[in-house]
């Protein structure tokens, strides 16, 4: 992992920050353009037509108040309705009202299309966020996902992926309002340009206290990811399927519920401080902008009264105003609240911008079908991310094509590590593994590990069919049925299969409705099903038989030898009655290889073998 990686998370809580993320604006409008570019042209076009409507209506409002005032000064104007209706003076007045009219109509519907268009496209740009999460997830190395400070980053770039949708509604209604504002703006320069400059300033007090509340507020939720984690943590191992075994017989309840009372407690006390602090410093800002409005309005009465102005122009002047006054606090506190949100949208880019470093070069070779002469460690060392200890060091032996080797060792001796070695989910600070004799990172990477089937001991129990916890291990042959049943046949979980009231399309795991439990020694047979399924040249079975009965163990390793025939294959297990039946014998003691042989030459040598032979026959007899 790059040190760059690895530095810790700095928290951009400065004003300066906070405007400067205002640059994330324009990838996010790139990726909702990508959600849907035809929602998004339809959604900018309607509130084009949505942001002039306000003036234009006003402007008619004006006009009709100036056409009834002339009409009320005429002097033979008509006495009464009917000889109002008579005369054709009322043709103009008329045609405004129903403009008017027309207008408000239109405005309704527009903003009924609009909440329509942009819902349908923030689903689309919700899920289109969260597949690109995914996809991206997938391509990083595992040492990422081991690191805590990349589990924070995840868990924020996924609630951004979600949750901080609001902010394209946030960033239109802004753009439509910003064309309104101008609208109305046009028309207040027109009569007098020092309203504007009036209604500027009345605002800005209040719109730094709203930046500088936000700012704060993303600053307590940025540097309490790791905690937010915990709490999610907490919450579902308190009330999980998994879990909910456990959390009864130890009397786990009180314990988790504490501890969640005592994060939430702290999160609480903590933005219940900003909260009181935004409220108490909002309220005075905001009754500044209400002085700016009103010194304002008190212009526009006293130039009508001088009669600068007409009763149409007052109506007008003091609709623009007010509206202009609650479009431009609007406005700039939305202002602020879109940088607060472009501020958690630096979580999901950044996110993206992880680069995975195992990677295949360019001109990669093709895995050799079949393998030639095998897999090599030469002096292979290997440390896991701020550890200190070597996991592995100094480990030099060979895995020859055709072979089954077996690993033993005590625990933590390197096993598992060395697996993930040759699967390249990582790969060696020190020395090298090499396959038919060239360095093992100068092949595809996809196609290396598409020929490694491997199981770990802590494979994973997908909530998913029987059929599909098999197809898992080739998962393009998902539909191709008798490979999958050829596989359960293969590690026996054919025989759990039959007992299952849907067979292959019974739903295993207790998540979902229909769900069926498996015992642990069956699910292993399913998991092991995965490495048949797989076909790949290199099977790799990492304990995954630690729950099966004796005799299951035996069965599933005698067919694994047989149906490895030809393959490349490594067989972890604690259990020696396995483990002699390998060809080869690899003994791992504290990151090294101590020695190596068959079972018999093992024996001879009397060593740490031999030892923990003895110690696990004795248990027996
Ligand atoms: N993801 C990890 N991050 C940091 N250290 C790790 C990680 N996985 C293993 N280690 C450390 O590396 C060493 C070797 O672990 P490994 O899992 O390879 O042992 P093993 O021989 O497979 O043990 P076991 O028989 O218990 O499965 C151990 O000291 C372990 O603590």
């Amino acid at each position: 992992m790059s040190s760059a990686r690895l530095t810790p998370p700095v928290v951009p809580a400065t004003f300066r920050a906070r405007f400067s993320a205002l640059r994330n604006i324009w990838p996010f409008l790139l990726l909702v353009w990508q959600a849907s570019p035809m929602l998004l042209l339809i959604s900018m076009a309607l509130r084009l037509i949505r942001a002039v409507l306000p003036v234009t209506a006003l402007w008619i409002g004006k006009l009709i108040i100036d056409e009834v005032v002339r009409l009320s000064a005429l002097p033979d104007r008509p006495v009464d309705l009917p000889g109002w209706w008579q005369s054709d003076l009322l043709g103009l007045l008329i045609g405004y009202v129903v403009a008017e009219f027309a207008l408000a109509i239109l405005s309704d519907v527009l903003g009924r299309v609009v909440g329509l268009v942009d819902t349908l496209l923030s689903d689309r740009l919700t899920m289109s966020s969260s597949i690109r999460l995914m996809e991206h997830a997938a391509t990083l190395d595992l040492e990422d996902f081991e690191n805590a400070d990349f589990q924070d980053k995840l868990e924020r770039a996924r609630v951004q992926a979600s949750g901080r949708m609001s902010l394209m509604g946030l960033l239109f209604t802004q753009m439509q309002n910003l064309v309104t504002v101008s609208t109305f703006a046009a028309g207040l320069v027109l009569f007098n340009p020092w309203l504007i400059l009036l209604l500027a300033l009345a605002l800005i007090p209040a719109f730094i206290g709203e930046a500088h509340f936000n700012a704060q507020s993303y600053s307590l939720d940025f540097g309490r990811t790791p905690q937010r984690r915990e709490l999610d943590y907490v919450r579902q191992t308190a009330a999980s399927v998994e879990s909910a075994k456990e959390v009864k017989i130890f009397g786990l309840n009180s314990f988790l519920t504490n501890r969640y009372r005592e994060l939430s407690e702290s999160f609480y006390t903590a933005s219940r401080a900003i909260a009181q602090r935004r409220a108490i410093w909002g309220g005075v800002l905001t009754a500044l902008g209400t002085l700016g409005y009103y010194a304002a309005y008190g212009w526009i009465i006293a130039s009508t009264l001088a009669g600068d102005l007409s009763l149409g122009d007052l109506t007008f002047l003091s609709g623009s105003f007010l509206r202009l006054r609650s479009l431009l606090e609007g406005l700039l506190t939305t202002f602020s609240s879109t940088a607060a949100q472009a501020l958690y949208l630096d979580d999901l880019f950044s996110f993206f911008q992880v680069k995975p470093e195992i990677l295949t070069q360019a001109n990669a070779l093709p895995f050799p079908k079949p393998i030639r002469t095998g897999f090599v460690f030469e002096n292979v060392g290997f440390r896991y991310p701020g550890a200190e200890r070597w996991a592995v060091r100094g480990m030099n032996f060979s895995l020859h094509a055709g072979e089954t080797l077996a690993l033993v060792g005590e625990n933590g001796a390197g096993k598992t590590t060395l697996v993930k070695l040759l699967a390249r989910l990582y790969d060696p600070d020190e020395g090298r593994i090499t396959l038919d004799g060239h360095d093992l990172r100068s092949y595809d990477l996809d196609a290396l590990r598409g020929e490694m089937g491997v199981i770990f001991q802590d494979f994973m129990r997908y909530n998913l069919s029987a059929a599909d916890n098999i197809a898992v291990g080739r998962i393009e042959e998902r539909n191709n049925r008798p490979r999958i049943i050829v596989a359960a046949q293969r590690s026996m979980a054919d025989q759990v299969i039959e007992h299952l009231p849907d067979r292959y399309d019974q739903m295993i795991g207790k998540r979902f409705r229909n769900g069926v439990e498996l015992s642990g020694g069956e699910w292993q047979k399913l998991a092991i099903a995965r490495a048949y399924m797989r076909g790949a040249e290199v099977l790799i079975l990492d304990e995954p038989t630690a729950a099966l009965d004796a005799r299951s163990e035996f069965e599933v390793f005698q067919r694994f030898k047989e149906l490895s025939a030809g393959k490349t294959a490594v067989l972890i297990s604690h259990r020696f009655s396995s483990v002699r039946m390998a060809d080869r014998i690899l003994v791992l003691a504290e990151g090294r290889v101590e020695s190596s042989g068959t079972h018999d030459e093992l024996l001879a040598l009397s060593g740490r073998y031999a030892e923990l032979f003895e110690l696990q026959a004795a248990g027996y007899r």
